[in-house]
């Protein structure tokens, strides 16, 4: 179970103050998949760091199985798998089973341990016909299945993902989910992805974050029927405010999703049900903090 209680880590940049992750609180359940979504710049990746003890927070508690990761790094560790998506958190030259023999080792097994840990996840994520290619030659969607499955060399019973199936394919991303999905059974695996389909199919729980709050939680259900119904809209100039609500546009006019409530100027074409996506971005700002990062390389850093 991973327990997260009024986590705040605020980051200083030159004389610039960013407040990361502000008062967040959640829990994911032993053999639960939860989702945390947000705009870019959100928080999500920050909140990973800390569960996975890479950052340390300013304030809050975290637990991972009743191990607090201040206090117990070492132990939440060896209980925590974490899968990254970065192409270069591999060594290109080795062959996906080398690569996986080689962090096998790094994390405590013995080579002979390693190597079966190795083939058995290979068969698991199917990549075994391919051990023996260089990482280098792997797909995107195999380079994901080989970061789950070094995710998983010590047999965690807790896994991080962020944004697991970032630029696959959709039938990829659809057989990785299965994949995930079979793993949860047994597992407590906390994600983020800006993918609602995703999020919607595999998340039981799903924690939406507002530059570094949480604006709502809750399954997807309960927070598409807090939306409720969606009013499509065809309007001529909709105002800017209003341009998150915008999915399409037809010529002189824009196609608007917006919440029933919402009074927006232009002719109502039909009313649907709220999907996650509607969700999402009504509780969420169009902000984009990519404008204000000065660092260079982002995500996971070993
Ligand atoms: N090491 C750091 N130093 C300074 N600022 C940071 C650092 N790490 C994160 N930030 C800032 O904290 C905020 C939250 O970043 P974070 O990476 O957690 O967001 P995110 O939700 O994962 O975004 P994305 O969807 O783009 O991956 C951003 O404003 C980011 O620029």
């Amino acid at each position: 179970m991973i327990s997260v209680e009024s986590l705040s880590k605020t980051f200083v940049v030159g004389n610039k103050i960013i407040p990361a992750v502000d008062d967040v609180t959640f829990k994911v359940e032993r053999g639960q998949i939860q989702a945390i979504v947000g705009h870019n710049g959100a928080g999500k990746t920050t909140v990973l760091k800390i569960i996975s003890t890479l950052i340390v927070p300013d304030s809050g508690t975290v637990s991972v199985n009743g191990f607090d990761v201040v206090k117990n790094p070492k132990e939440v560790r060896k209980i925590l798998g974490v899968m990254t998506v970065s192409e270069r958190a591999f060594y290109y030259r080795l062959s996906g089973l080398e690569n996986l023999v080689f962090f096998g080792t790094i994390r405590g097994l013995s080579v002979f341990q390693a190597k079966l840990a190795a083939k058995e996840l290979m068969e698991l994520v199917g990549l075994w016909e391919w051990r023996d290619v260089a990482y280098m030659k792997y797909s995107t969607g195999m380079a994901r299945k080989l970061a789950l499955a070094r995710a998983l060399l010590t047999d965690p019973q807790v896994i991080l993902m962020d944004e697991p199936t970032l630029g696959m394919d959709p039938i990829s991303s659809r057989e990785f989910r299965r994949l995930v999905q079979t793993l949860s059974k047994e597992k407590t695996i906390l994600l983020t992805s800006h993918n609602m389909v995703e999020v919607e199919d595999l998340a039981k729980g799903v924690v939406i974050l507002n530059r570094g709050k949480v604006v709502a939680k809750g399954s997807s259900d309960e927070l598409k029927r807090a939306v409720g119904l969606i009013k499509v809209i065809k309007a001529k100039s909709p105002a800017p405010d209003l341009r998150k609500y915008v999915v399409a546009s037809l010529g002189d006019y824009f196609l608007l999703r917006v919440p029933h409530q919402m009074e927006v100027e232009g002719e109502e074409i039909g009313r649907e049900q709220a999907t996650l996506e509607d969700a999402f971005v009504y509780l969420t700002d169009e902000w984009d903090s990519y404008r204000d990062r000065r660092r260079g390389g982002r995500k996971w850093a070993f």
